[in-house]
């Protein structure tokens, strides 16, 4: 679908029902129909929160920029079935021009966001980078514009709930791309340093947590209740983290001390506080997630009260379970992991940490990608990587210093002309991304070719999290269940500025080994394809990695292969087993073996 502009004119602006109603019914009652904004119209005069008023916000506007403002308002166009105007559809404009003309829905925008515009309350569920957080996003805030044009709007009205601080900058800077600059007041970032005793504004992204605290706390606790009871439009991003987080193990504990997650709690509030208000079927819910089993699907259902209905974006066929038409993600023989996602394995022994640096430094070195993201994994009684502050710290010198001495022993070494290895944090890269998500700002996410970059993270901290062109990533320690491998792993091959699919990507797993042992099970069950590479080999190919050879290998390798090339004249067919040889020798602790377990059990394995 080609996005068309056209004239937009605002008279019409809030007439949600006069373009959708005929085409799309809706599944459950209009949440803040007219009648609700009249009377929140009558009872505030102001718009937005912080203690604001309409007028004030106005004359924010004006200072966004009166011209462009006039300008933006006037541009509408129709994307993934949702009419979007003002600076939502100029947003829109400017990834289009990255895309050099197109910008089309991804499959589960295409499917879910006129729904969610509409006004059903759902469950979307769609692989890791494929645009979720646009997709409720676009349809909800147009929402959101429409109704406060037609009469202010006053008061929490939009909260979205998120597992981490980073997720809660990446999403502001989004929502306030959405909305233009004149607008952006109206979203706020929950933070615990800041006053958060005066009223809340129109939209906010918060962790579940933390409004949790603000409603056990006397001061606060008056204001968010009658917040929540207020609400039209509630989100829970990543929700298999919010509302289904514990093992068994764990939920067994919390259920015999009466504890849930404070993402439940919040829901069964919200419910309540509607209910108190009057307006039990007036609000909006819409769950987000690229990992969603039944249990998280019942928990964000009955946590709310509300009826949903599940939207997923249809899985790719798996070719092991083509044949049985059962198996893989969803049991019918398709899967929602990425296409074009190359999975790799690598077994350090013994899995201790300078052994392991050196692994993962030379690692990203054979990768040749341009951006690596390095994830520690934390949990897990085995494999377990240094994440706390001190640990990952170390782990960013480590491989700043390793990286660059493989640079210097490489006879073709990387870091010419002026380009160099730089290792960040993941917060320092966040900080800069965050600069991007403007229409402004978007112009200029495009590849950034003068370095090497390496971001290092925790693996609670990467969840939901967008950084553009993640060639590879690179995941140390045990990702503890299949879910977090998942979302470890999606953060590459995900949709990027100007591709019109996912790019493709390469995650490889450094881990011990019985839980290379563990992820093989995992590849075999859901239909990924894992492989393992041994060391002096290529990470995505799995040839060998000349460059990555010292003279003296090189001296043995060669002579080797000249022994070999002889015995290859008597018997030819001898070249396949005799190849893996070559680097058995000088690194007896790396396996050797590569499997492709899908196709046929692996027998170092067993
Ligand atoms: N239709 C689209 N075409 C191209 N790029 C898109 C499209 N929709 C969103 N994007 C871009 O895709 C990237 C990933 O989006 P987003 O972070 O929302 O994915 P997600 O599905 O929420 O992933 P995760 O499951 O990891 O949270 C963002 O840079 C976003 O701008």
């Amino acid at each position: 679908m080609l996005l068309t502009v056209a004239s937009w004119p605002p008279a019409t602006l809030g007439c949600r029902g006069a373009w959708h109603a005929a085409s799309q019914p809706s599944a459950r009652p209009q949440c803040g129909g007219a009648a609700e904004t009249e009377r929140r119209a009558r009872s505030s005069p102001g718009l937005g929160g912080h203690g604001e008023t309409g007028e004030n916000l106005e004359k924010a506007a004006f200072r966004g920029g009166r011209a462009s403002e006039r300008r933006k308002s006037e541009t509408a166009m129709e994307w993934g079935g949702v009419k979007v105007t003002g600076a939502a559809a100029e947003w829109l404009q400017s990834q289009m021009e990255l895309g050099g003309g197109t910008f089309e829905p991804s499959p589960i925008q295409e499917e879910a966001m006129s729904r969610i515009y509409d006004g059903e309350s759902c469950c979307i569920h769609a692989p890791t980078g494929t645009g979720k957080t646009l997709c409720y996003l676009l349809p909800l805030l147009q929402r959101f514009t429409e109704e406060a044009a037609r009469a202010p709007a006053r008061g929490l009205r939009f909260l979205i709930l998120v597992p981490t601080a980073v997720l809660q900058v990446q999403t502001v800077a989004l929502a306030r791309a959405l909305l233009g600059p004149g607008k952006a007041e109206n979203v706020t970032l929950m933070r615990r340093d800041a006053d958060n005793t005066s009223e809340p504004s129109n939209i906010v992204v918060a962790t579940p947590r933390h409004i949790r605290d603000l409603l056990d706390e006397p001061m606060t606790q008056p204001l968010w209740l009658r917040a929540l009871g207020q609400l039209d439009w509630v989100v829970v991003d990543e929700a298999d983290q919010l509302v289904d987080k514990w093992h068994r193990v764990q939920r067994k504990k919390a259920s015999r001390e009466g504890r849930v997650l404070p993402a439940v709690a919040l829901l069964k509030e919200i419910e309540l506080q509607t209910t108190k208000a009057g307006r039990r079927d007036e609000w909006q819910l819409v769950g987000a997630t690229a990992t969603l089993n039944r249990r998280t699907f019942r928990n964000v259902k009955y946590s709310a009260g509300i009826d949903l209905a599940l939207i997923r974006a249809p899985g790719s066929t798996i070719p092991e379970a083509e044949a049985q038409e059962t198996g893989g993600q969803y049991g019918d023989g398709t899967t929602g992991w990425p296409d074009k996602l190359r999975h790799r394995v690598r077994v350090p022994i013994p899995f201790r940490f300078p052994k392991v640096m050196s692994v993962a430094a030379k690692t990203i070195y054979e990768l040749e990608a341009k951006r690596v993201l390095v994830v520690l994994a934390t949990t897990g009684r085995g494999g377990r990587a240094p994440s706390s502050v001190y640990g990952r710290s170390l782990v960013l010198s480590q491989l700043r210093f390793r990286l660059e001495d493989l640079d210097d022993a490489s006879e073709q070494g990387r870091l010419d002309d002026g380009r160099f290895f730089q290792v960040i944090s993941i917060s320092e890269a966040i900080e800069a991304a965050a600069k991007l998500w403007s229409s402004e700002g978007s112009r200029q996410r495009v590849r950034d070719e003068r370095h090497c970059q390496v971001i290092v993270a925790a693996a609670q901290e990467i969840r939901g999290m967008h950084l553009d062109f993640i060639d590879a990533v690179v995941l140390i320690g045990d990702p503890n269940n299949i879910s977090d491998y998942m979302h470890a792993a999606g953060r590459t091959c995900r949709y990027q500025p100007g591709s019109a699919e996912p790019l493709e990507g390469t995650v490889v797993s450094i881990v011990e080994d019985s839980v290379a042992n563990k992820m093989m099970k995992w590849s075999n069950l859901s239909g990924f394809k894992l492989v393992e590479v041994p060391m002096k080999r290529n990470v995505k190919t799995g040839e060998p990695a000349e460059r990555l050879l010292t003279k003296r290998q090189k001296q043995a390798a060669a002579e080797i292969g000249e022994a070999l090339k002889d015995l290859d004249d008597d018997f030819p067919e001898s070249y396949e087993y005799d190849e893996p040889e070559l680097y058995e020798y000088d690194e007896p602790e790396f396996r050797e073996a590569e499997h492709e377990p899908a196709l046929s059990p692996p027998s170092v394995w067993s």
